[in-house]
């Protein structure tokens, strides 16, 4: 089968350098985890489960650490989402022991909708930020702290909804790329067509992340690993990685456009 016009031929060596050892990795989230929790004397964790892999590393790695005190909240919007990725998310709940509630927000999206002028993308947008109303709902009434499940590529290249999906108390996978979360997610044993679906945010129908990305998950990582965990300029990074120079420039740029997501907003005091 053809690639996609996104995909562009890639220096496999650069991705298997940066997915190299990932063993240690849900170690290291379980320890945040309880770190988290005991500091700041939670009850336990809620996370959105979505069917995806990275909720579902999420959602595994808390299992390991805090099987008792995790709940994960499936929350379709049953106008976009479809329902093999709620099959995918209650699967895994059940697979992992842990506590779910499974939650419809279609009726809650309709009701914004009936106020607010149509708009794909902002109603996309409010679709995520009102997962995130949920989660900090049972947060506050079950004392538990929200955990987010952005990658380090989705937070790079400010790929989430600012106060959406973007807001948590922990941030569980931030440092890890998308090939890495893959990666992690068959050391968790999260089920394989978990780990190999493409990845989507669902946010309206058909939406696709590297459609919309305009490059695959693998030219993301290699472009972000390589400059800025690697220091090389970008032209650099395409030319060692075999990726399209604008293609790369393109990446950086959504890198740079997006720092107001990354940052306290303007004018707020850091201390
Ligand atoms: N320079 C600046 N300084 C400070 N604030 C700035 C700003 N530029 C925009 N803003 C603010 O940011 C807003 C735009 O940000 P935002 O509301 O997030 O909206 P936006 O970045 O336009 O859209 C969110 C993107 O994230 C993707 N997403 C969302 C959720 C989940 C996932 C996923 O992978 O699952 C992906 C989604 O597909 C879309 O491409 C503006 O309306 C404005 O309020
Ligand atoms: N239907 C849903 N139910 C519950 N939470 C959701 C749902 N859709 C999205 N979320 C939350 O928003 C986060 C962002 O979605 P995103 O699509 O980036 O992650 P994912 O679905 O876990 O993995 P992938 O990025 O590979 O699709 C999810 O990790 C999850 O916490
Ligand atoms: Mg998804």
């Amino acid at each position: 089968m053809a690639a996609p016009p996104w995909v562009s031929p890639l220096n496999q060596d650069v991705l298997d350098e940066l997915t190299g050892d990932c063993s240690g990795h849900a170690e290291q989230m379980g320890r945040l985890l309880l770190e988290q929790v005991g500091q700041s004397g939670a009850n336990g964790i809620v996370l959105g489960l979505s069917g995806g892999v990275d909720s579902a590393v999420a959602a595994a790695a808390a299992a390991r650490v805090l099987r008792d005190r995790t709940l994960a909240l499936v929350m379709p919007d049953s106008d976009v989402s479809p329902e093999s990725e709620t099959v995918d998310a209650l699967g895994l709940v059940d697979r992992l022991r842990i506590g779910y509630k499974l939650l419809d927000i279609s009726p809650i999206v309709r009701a914004y909708s009936l106020y607010l002028e149509p708009d794909e993308r902002a109603r996309g947008n409010l679709r995520a930020r009102v997962r995130m109303c949920i989660l900090y709902y049972y947060a506050n009434l079950e004392g538990r702290l929200v955990v987010g499940a952005g990658d380090k590529s989705e937070r790079l290249l400010g790929y989430f909804t600012k106060f959406g999906d973007g807001a948590s108390d922990v941030e569980l996978l931030a440092g890890l790329f998308k090939s890495q979360v893959r990666k992690v997610a068959g050391h968790l044993g999260v089920p394989g067509n978990i780990i190999s679906k493409k990845s989507s945010p669902h946010l309206w129908s058909g939406h696709l992340a590297e459609k919309e990305l305009g490059a695959s998950y693998e030219e993301i990582d290699s472009i972000l690993y390589c400059t800025l965990d690697r220091g090389m300029d970008t032209l650099e990074a395409a030319a060692h990685c075999d990726i399209d120079k604008d293609r790369a420039l393109r990446i950086m740029e959504m890198h740079r456009k997006s720092a107001h997501k990354r940052s306290p907003p303007a004018g707020a005091p850091v201390q």
